[in-house]
């Protein structure tokens, strides 16, 4: 069976500047898994740690909000996501502590190895390990798989293709994804998230199980970074009618999605110019707010500072360069 993780509480924290409260992620957390999603993802946007002047600060402590979750699930595992050095070791530990039950690990798609500590402490201590590969339409297909091998060797049980920027087109998915599982034979599994920038989420994901991914991710209402992630109950639907089974039930998760996701959402998730801009640029999805804010700060295109990070090739934690060209931009205009 396909697993299906809902990271609506994690990605779409990014969407929700990371103001997710208890209340919301129990009826999130609660309509989830009476839809039958068998993982969801609770943690700040940008994973353990997060919670900071770079990032945005959460309204709640993460760790409150893991808690709620696991006591709120009849069934679903709860998972939280955790990037090595935003977040340290000590914080995978409370977060077990608190219930979670799946750690997944995220680092750019060329620095693997910056968390084979972190998989060796969370396989050690009992945790489900995933890894995420971000940012994976910047590399060609074979350096995911050496970059994944480095993930399962340390003790990664799912290694993820991630479209950050939802840059990756049908086959590029695929491609990454095969290279993947040849390189991995058994030795962990293969999985993939996506984003809706170039309007392609749900195809890709398609893309990717039929070249053998596992695992995959959306979000219910496409609750994410950028456009959003890929539509969980679009996708449980699309799986439905091809035969592939989830699990989830999609009625539920198309109730679920518009009468209790939907109202925890400052807004839907636009496939709008910018959303699309990051798309064709390949930027990372989680740019989208940070690029709103330095725009108005400084007074100058959104757009234009979306095209420059796509230039300067950013990662994640580069946050604050997306200032450094506003105010190179507003010192071109001034000028
Ligand atoms: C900051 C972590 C990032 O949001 C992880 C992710 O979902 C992605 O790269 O798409
Ligand atoms: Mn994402």
């Amino acid at each position: 069976m396909l697993r299906i993780t809902d990271t609506s509480l994690r990605d779409g924290s990014h969407h929700k500047r990371h103001q997710f409260t208890v209340d919301e992620v129990t009826s999130v957390v609660a309509a989830l898994d009476e839809a039958g999603v068998p993982v969801i993802e609770v943690t700040h946007g940008d994973g353990l740690g997060g919670s900071s002047f770079t990032y945005g600060f959460s309204k709640t402590p993460e760790q409150e909000l893991i808690s709620a979750a696991v006591r709120t699930a009849k069934r679903a595992k709860i998972a939280f996501l955790m990037l090595p050095g935003v977040g340290v070791k000590d914080d995978i530990l409370v977060a077990q502590d608190n219930g979670a039950s799946i750690c997944r690990i995220a680092t750019h798609c060329t620095e693997a190895d910056i968390a084979v500590q972190h998989f060796g402490l969370a396989r050690e201590r009992g945790l489900e390990t995933v890894g995420f590969l971000m940012m994976a339409h910047s590399q060609p297909p074979e350096m995911i798989a050496r970059q994944g091998r480095i993930m399962a060797d340390a003790g990664c049980q799912c290694v993820y293709v991630v479209d950050s920027a939802g840059a990756l087109v049908l086959e590029q998915v695929s491609d990454r994804v095969t290279a993947l599982i040849e390189e991995l034979g058994g030795d962990a599994e293969v999985g993939f998230h996506g984003h809706e920038n170039l309007g392609l989420s749900v195809a890709n994901s398609i893309a990717a199980i039929r070249a053998g991914a596992r695992q995959i991710d959306g979000s219910a209402r496409r609750f994410g970074a950028g456009a959003g992630n890929t539509a969980t109950e679009a996708l449980v639907g699309v799986c439905d009618k091809l035969g592939i089974e989830t699990g989830i039930d999609f009625f539920k998760i198309v109730d679920a999605a518009e009468d209790v996701v939907l109202p925890a959402m400052p807004e839907e998730c636009k496939l709008d110019r910018m959303a699309l801009l990051m798309g064709y640029a390949g930027v990372y999805s989680s740019f989208l707010k940070h690029a709103y804010r330095q725009a108005e700060r400084y007074g100058v295109s959104g757009a234009e500072i979306l095209v420059q990070a796509g230039k300067r090739k950013l990662v994640g934690g580069q946050e604050d360069q997306l200032a450094d060209i506003a105010i190179t931009l507003a010192a071109t205009v001034d000028g």
